[in-house]
């Protein structure tokens, strides 16, 4: 994953450590406090997220949230509604962190926002410079097999200015089991410059 903030976990503490929620590493788990805005975008994405204040690099935005689903749970799903177009990108928990074991596909897990998720379903791909940056964080549960995603700013972002995350998707990937939209988001680095010419 892209950003200019990125560190690799973050744990947050949890009923054993005997501190209060006002604990300045419960950050995730208090949930959204900055005011969002789902808007229209009108260049074409649909749908998108902003933020109404400034954020400072940094920033705790909000998590992802989906459904949990096996890998096999989800290609089940897509294989029932091809033909459909996707709107929401499914996201691979890369369980098992520093482990050096290669998950079976119905262990490893993933987040799918298509029928069940929060504003983060909202918020639309840049390749390479997004805004956000992705951070796996471990709320209450040592298990780590499945964690929270949070979003954090990877700048300081505006008021007003669009939200975005890079999906990680490889665009010349014409296999992948879902179809890559057309990118329009105007990276002057964008990664789906081949299919527009
Ligand atoms: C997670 S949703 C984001 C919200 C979506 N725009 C909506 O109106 O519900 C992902 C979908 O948004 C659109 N999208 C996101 N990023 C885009 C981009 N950079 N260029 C074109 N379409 C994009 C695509 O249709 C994609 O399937």
């Amino acid at each position: 994953m892209q950003g200019a903030y990125h560190q690799e976990v973050i744990k947050e503490c949890w009923r054993k450590c005997g501190c209060n929620m006002n604990c300045g590493n419960r950050v995730v788990q208090r949930g959204i406090t900055c005011e969002l805005q789902v808007f229209l975008t009108g260049d074409g994405k649909g749908w998108g997220l902003r933020t109404l204040q400034d954020l400072p690099k940094g920033t705790f935005v909000c998590e992802y949230v989906g459904e949990i689903l096996t890998n096999t749970e989800l290609y089940e799903r897509n294989v029932k509604s091809s033909g459909s177009e996707r709107h929401t990108y499914p996201v691979t928990l890369d369980a098992d962190w520093g482990s050096e074991r290669i998950l079976k596909d119905e262990e490893a897990l993933c987040l799918d926002a298509t029928f069940s998720g929060n504003v983060a379903r909202f918020i639309n791909h840049r390749c390479f410079d997004a805004n956000l940056t992705d951070i796996p964080v471990e709320v209450e549960t040592p298990d780590r097999h499945y964690y929270h995603l949070a979003l954090f700013t990877a700048r300081n972002v505006n008021a007003l200015e669009e939200l975005t995350w890079d999906y990680g998707i490889d665009f010349s990937d014409h296999n992948h089991p879902i179809k890559a939209f057309k990118c329009g988001c105007g990276s002057a680095v964008c990664r789906d410059v081949k299919r527009k010419s």
